[in-house]
């Protein structure tokens, strides 16, 4: 046994009232250095609601309670734990109260299902389940917390103190475990997502523990951390009940990322709290309730080539981009739910205005384009995404979901399609009191179209929250993308303007932000260049592109001079040493250490009709890519004029 363990046995024995099994369980939690732990005055007489001990250490807080099963009274006991660190605060930094782990202490041969509302250890099992938690408080952090509770919890738990000379003594087998562990250590405290796993803005604290008695939702500009809230409630809510929970979203790459971040906020939860996009919720459940559509989106984008291929003389007149009618199937006619050229002809085709199309044009779209299509999936067989999502939603008016979700978040709600957020709405039980959160910011809008809140049933009734503090951006970063004209005029869906980017407030300095201006063939060069020099690891470097092609562009010229690349759709927030490449619609609500983006110089496009709606577009997409980056953005832009004139 080493100086130090000896000093905790020596400690642990001179407590009365504990077992020899319990003295070995409290051993345990103090395996190492820089462990404090308060243990309650009468383990004899424990209250029914309380903990056993209270253990503070670098990987997390923890809640220890000697039990042969789960108690009757765990709601209380978390109650009574969430009391004693609800009020802590440090500076800006408000503690998390629910992320405190309980661990039930249970002897050999016990076996307790977890469900992730606590933790179990039986004998030689509770060092695991501290390391396991992964959180990475600083040690002065620890210190204060453990001070601070033991002052304020005084009455019923005594903080064990040991010699200052532990701390410092030259153990070697203590030296040699922490010389192993801090290369890891230090890539763990390098990773921005811990912080906030314990620590939050106290206005994000706030609305972390608010009760919504409906449909509610949670807006701010990039970074604000608004998922952060959501997760946090999700996590919150799962400590407090069993019940199924959904994040959802548009975007695949972002469920899957979330769920990374999630699972370890909150482990143990995997089998009732679930994270999907809505396409893929919708085939799984199409697939128990009746069959799955075959969903065939490069069948479909061969079908309206060639329906646009028989049709474009008559649209080329007013765009002659075929993606800007495709979209409008998608977006306008089947987004919208519209089957019916009446309804088509009356509808506002909100966020499209720059195209203003008549009755007659309307009846164009309709029959030389919409219905042949639709025609034509038909006699194949096949499903859009918008298909699926319309058969889901059909599914589930007819008959609702049998077991309903105690939470359903929908993240980067700004880009779903009305359908697809009726269909969020259904899931989460379709009325006025359903647990729906919605999570938006409509200047970070990146695909075409829109929709009002009112037209999707849902009534947020007061229930709406906003965020202004950015967590994510360096200083020069966020005053680079707060400089961009993103507009939406749809603002935040909901008749209200938003708060734009530029009216956030910043929390971190500094920053480094690049600029290139060159002809489109050197790109790749400075690319490489750019990512060679910007000193952040390539786990942490993101190229966001325009379109998919040119990411595979990139992505092959990074990979040619031997830069290990990762498509964007298949990360899922675990670290790899490759760049990741993708368009930026893939890379909606996630950060990066640096950033790339090559895109145009802005007006490029026309100020009018369909030119004005995908210049604003585009400004969004830049806006978005921009602030994907914490520390560092390299902004390409395409200039193919003499050097002279670009003004060298
Ligand atoms: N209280 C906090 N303390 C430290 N970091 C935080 C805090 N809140 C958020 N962050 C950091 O800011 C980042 C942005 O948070 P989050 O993704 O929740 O913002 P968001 O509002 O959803 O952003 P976006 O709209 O751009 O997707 C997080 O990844 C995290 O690193």
């Amino acid at each position: 046994m080493n100086a130090w363990l000896s000093r905790v046995t020596d400690t642990l024995t001179r407590i009365p009232g504990l077992t020899s099994h319990q003295r070995t369980f409290l051993a345990e939690a103090l395996a190492e250095p820089g462990r404090y732990l308060l243990v309650h005055r009468d383990p004899v007489d424990l209250p029914a609601t309380h903990a056993h001990a209270l253990l503070f250490c670098g990987t997390g807080l923890f809640a220890l309670r000697f039990a042969e099963g789960v108690p009757a009274e765990l709601d209380e006991i978390h109650r009574d734990v969430e009391a004693r660190f609800g009020r802590l605060q440090f500076g800006r930094e408000k503690l998390v109260p629910h992320d405190v782990q309980l661990v039930l202490l249970v002897p050999a041969g016990i076996g307790v299902r977890v469900d992730g509302r606590f933790a179990v250890a039986g004998p030689g099992e509770l060092d695991r389940v501290i390391r396991a938690r992964q959180r990475h408080l600083r040690p002065t952090r620890v210190q204060a917390i453990a001070n601070t509770v033991a002052h304020q919890s005084a009455r019923e738990y005594d903080l064990l103190e040991f010699e200052e000379a532990a701390q410092g003594a030259a153990d070697p087998a203590l030296l040699d475990r922490s010389e192993v562990l801090a290369p890891q250590r230090n890539t763990a405290l390098q990773r921005p997502f811990q912080h906030w796993m314990t620590f939050l803005d106290p206005e994000q604290e706030i609305l972390v523990a608010r009760n919504y008695t409906g449909p509610a939702r949670l807006t701010g500009p990039a970074g604000t951390g608004k998922t952060v809230v959501a997760l946090h409630r999700m996590a919150r809510q799962a400590r407090r009940s069993t019940g199924r929970q959904l994040y959802t979203t548009f975007v695949k790459t972002l469920a899957n990322c979330q769920e990374t971040y999630f699972r370890r906020l909150a482990p143990g939860t995997e089998s009732r709290v679930q994270f999907a996009g809505l396409h893929a919720w919708a085939l799984d459940f199409l697939a128990q309730r009746i069959a799955a559509p075959k969903l065939d989106p490069h069948g479909a984008d061969r079908v309206f080539s060639r329906v646009w291929e028989r049709a474009r003389a008559d649209f080329e007149d007013i765009e002659p981009r075929a993606s800007y009618w495709r979209e409008e199937i998608d977006r306008v006619i089947k987004g919208r739910e519209i089957d019916d050229l009446d309804v088509y002809q009356r509808a506002d085709r909100y966020g499209r205005n720059g195209v203003r199309l008549g009755d007659d044009r309307r009846a164009d779209v309709w029959h030389k384009l919409y219905v042949p299509y639709v025609s034509e999936m038909r006699e194949r067989g096949i499903s859009d995404y918008s298909d699926v999502i319309a058969i889901a939603l059909a599914e589930i008016r007819n008959e609702p979901l049998p077991e309903p979700y105690d939470a359903v978040v929908v993240d980067e709600v700004q880009d779903i399609t009305l359908a697809g957020l009726r269909l969020a709405h259904a899931i989460a039980g379709g009325n006025g009191s359903s647990p729906l959160l919605l999570l938006g910011d409509g200047q970070q809008q990146v695909y075409a179209g829109g929709w009002r809140m009112a037209e999707a049933g849902i009534d947020l009734r007061g229930r709406g929250e906003i965020l202004r503090v950015n967590y994510r951006n360096r200083r020069r970063v966020w005053e680079n993308a707060a400089g961009i004209d993103a507009v939406n005029e749809l603002g935040d869906f909901d008749d209200a303007p938003g708060v734009p980017l530029r009216d956030a407030d910043v929390t971190l300095p500094d920053g480094v932000v690049r600029i290139w201006r060159g002809p489109d063939q050197y790109l790749e060069a400075a690319l490489v260049d750019g990512i060679r020099g910007c000193g952040k690891p390539l786990s942490d470097i993101a190229v966001l592109t325009r379109t998919r092609h040119e990411a595979g562009r990139l992505a092959g010229a990074l990979e040619a001079v031997g830069i290990a690349t990762l498509p964007l759709e298949d990360y899922d927030g675990t670290p790899r040493a490759a760049v990741k490449v993708g368009a930026v619609h893939r890379a909606k609500g996630l950060d990066f250490a640096a950033v790339f983006h090559p895109t145009w110089p802005a007006g490029a496009d026309s100020r009018t009709g369909a030119g004005r709606e995908r210049a604003e577009l585009a400004e969004r997409q830049k806006l978005v890519a921009i602030t994907r980056a914490r520390d560092y953005a390299w902004i390409g832009i395409r200039d193919d004029r003499p050097e002279i004139q670009r003004g060298r």
